[in-house]
């Protein structure tokens, strides 16, 4: 481990947005599901996003829709880990969507550039998996676990309660020995939450970078938060998931999760044009 290196995605320039391209290797993501099949497609889904501008590539084995069923740790690691060493060179940075310990040593030794946990290091043995590596760690709240987080959300006051959240999580964590300079967070659309929860935290992110001071990730792309204000199912949802994003990054969002890469990378690119970045 070359300690210093710290080559998370966001190292040196904390203004210009990033474009995390999601990389989905779950079986339902593949027409057959089979192991070699999708080791290829993935790959040239990677190819694509590379050409489509992307900066971050998300790699993520399990489904973490409302409802999932967990998935075994070695079933996980079946999946990802061969897309993780197949890209681990290919250009931009790869990051590991995972809540798993296990997982997460795996990808810091195949050269992760990046940590993506949706359950904020929550997990017993997260934090010693990647305490000791220079890789970058995305902490997003999460209410309660994909199979009981839509069932009924509630908060007093959603903003608030994230906030906290991810402010002990990053006390936790810089606590443990892990520089501050590694940590992003993520408010967690459709993680536990309403759209009306969604929009209110939205409308916030400007807020939790200031009170936090980390570069933020907003995940929101094809989400039902965009669904319920434009009417349109998932497969339609690309040009509100944009404007999704614009109004994330307008707020100082530094990375947003997306499955339209090159729409967004052109949208962001003619936003930056025409807006006055410095904060
Ligand atoms: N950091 C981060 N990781 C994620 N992984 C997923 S999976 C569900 C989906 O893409 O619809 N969402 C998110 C998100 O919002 N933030």
């Amino acid at each position: 481990l070359q300690f210093g290196r710290f080559n998370y995605p966001w190292r040196g320039d904390r203004v210009r947005a990033r474009v995390m391209g999601i990389l989905n290797v779950t079986p339902d993501s593949f027409s057959d599901g089979g192991q070699h099949q999708s080791l290829e497609f993935a790959i040239s889904h990677a190819e694509q996003m590379i050409l489509d501008g992307v900066d971050i590539i998300d790699v993520g084995g399990e489904s973490s829709r409302p409802g999932a069923p967990p998935l075994p740790l070695e079933q996980e690691l079946q999946r990802v880990m061969p897309v993780l060493y197949a890209l681990r060179d290919i250009g931009p940075a790869i990051s590991v969507d995972t809540y798993k310990p296990q997982v997460m040593r795996e990808a810091i030794i195949a050269g992760v550039d990046m940590i993506n946990d949706i359950n904020g290091f929550r997990a017993p043995g997260a934090i010693d998996a990647v305490r000791d590596s220079d890789c970058g760690l995305c902490i997003m709240h999460m209410q309660s676990d994909p199979q009981h987080m839509q069932l009924a959300p509630s908060y007093t006051d959603v903003v608030a309660e994230v906030i906290a959240f991810l402010r002990e999580r990053i006390a936790t964590l810089t606590a443990a020995g892990i520089d501050p300079r590694r940590l992003c967070i993520d408010p967690g659309f459709g993680f536990g939450k309403t759209v009306e929860h969604n929009y209110a935290l939205l409308k916030a992110t400007g807020q939790l970078i200031a009170e936090l001071n980390v570069p933020l990730l907003a995940g929101l792309s094809r989400k039902s938060m965009v669904g319920a204000v434009t009417g349109k199912p998932v497969e339609q949802r690309m040009a509100g998931s944009v404007g999704g994003a614009l109004a994330a990054v307008a707020q100082g969002a530094l990375i947003v999760r997306v499955h339209d890469v090159a729409e967004t990378v052109d949208a962001l690119k003619v936003w930056q044009a025409g807006f006055n970045l410095q904060r």
